[in-house]
């Protein structure tokens, strides 16, 4: 299969500036299609400003952009794609039911069946004004509008934040099935692994504005080991590289040492890995 039928959303070297800030700077990466990748980063990561460049809302400075085959042009979102940004923007005069009623009319390939069981299933009256709805309800309507739509590939700008813990399963639950019966690729941000690595298989890791991190999340845990002992590490880590020490304890990629005396090498789990790659500030090392 070539590139561009495997990959649902493809960046390459990406920049994107706000005055003197780069919010992207060189980002490059490839969404498989069909799969879920957790997008992580700090604050101010880039993560958004990525998010909103792949619907079209924003135009990247340079750099290629490519969603299911297209590029994302400021005419209208793609077919297949629905988005669901940070803020949950809804029209706030509306109750639910009009805001279905509105995914409907604009929407070619709505499911107005599957967005009211969602609205319903979280227990929000369709007759309800958008204004007077809780951030945690408004994310709920705001997803099942997006889920209306049958999208191909979801972008999902920090869905769970809102959600109270029941909240948050049932949405994991959604979009777990939802990837499953009709192979939706999922792209969710979030700056919290925890929240988003139950739904994930891949991970990108958004530092500064460029990718330092990606993969499967089970190849990431095999490429990775944690060594902890005194003295000078890179005597023991051979051809693998060091990406933090924190006082004695070392997180290193590469295949693992055979047992030396005075050092332990352990698997690590992933916020270990992810809390690495977000406190080293060097090079990409994806
Ligand atoms: N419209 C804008 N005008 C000026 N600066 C902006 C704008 N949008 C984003 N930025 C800046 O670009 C950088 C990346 O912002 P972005 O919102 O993409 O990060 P993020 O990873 O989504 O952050 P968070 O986790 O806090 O939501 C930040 O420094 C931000 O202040």
């Amino acid at each position: 299969m070539s590139e561009s039928t495997t990959s649902a959303l493809t960046m390459r070297d990406v920049y994107k500036r706000f005055g003197r800030t780069e919010a992207l700077n060189g980002c490059s990466f490839d969404v498989q299609r069909g799969s879920i990748t957790a997008l992580v980063g700090a604050n101010g990561a880039g993560k958004s400003t990525l998010m909103s460049i792949a619907v079209g809302l924003l135009e990247a400075d340079s750099g290629e952009v490519t969603v299911l085959g297209r590029r994302p042009d400021r005419r209208g979102i793609c077919p297949g794609l629905a988005y669901v940004a940070q803020h949950k923007p809804l029209y706030r005069g509306f109750s639910v039911a009009d805001m279905l009623l509105f995914g409907e009319k604009t929407n070619p390939t709505w499911d107005g069946e599957y967005a009211t069981r969602l609205v319903s299933d979280a227990q929000i009256p369709l007759s309800a004004r958008v204004k007077t709805l809780s951030p945690g309800h408004r994310a709920r309507v705001a997803l099942a509008v997006a889920l209306g739509r049958r999208p191909d590939v979801l972008l999902l700008d920090e869905p769970l934040a809102e959600l109270d813990p029941v909240a948050r399963r049932s949405v994991v639950r959604t979009l777990m099935e939802d990837a499953a019966e009709r192979g939706t690729t999922i792209v969710l941000s979030s700056h919290v692994l925890s929240e988003v690595a139950e739904i994930a298989d891949r991970l990108l890791i958004l530092g500064a504005g460029r990718v330092r991190l990606s993969g499967a999340l089970d190849d990431l845990l095999d490429d990775h080991y944690l060594l902890s002992g005194s003295g000078d590490p890179r005597s023991i880590v051979g051809t693998g590289s060091i990406v933090e020490s924190y006082q004695r304890s070392h997180l290193v990629r590469g295949p693992r040492p055979a047992g030396v005396d005075g050092w332990r090498a352990e698997p690590p789990n992933l916020d270990d890995i992810v809390l690495a790659y977000l406190t080293t500030t060097d090079e990409e090392a994806a």
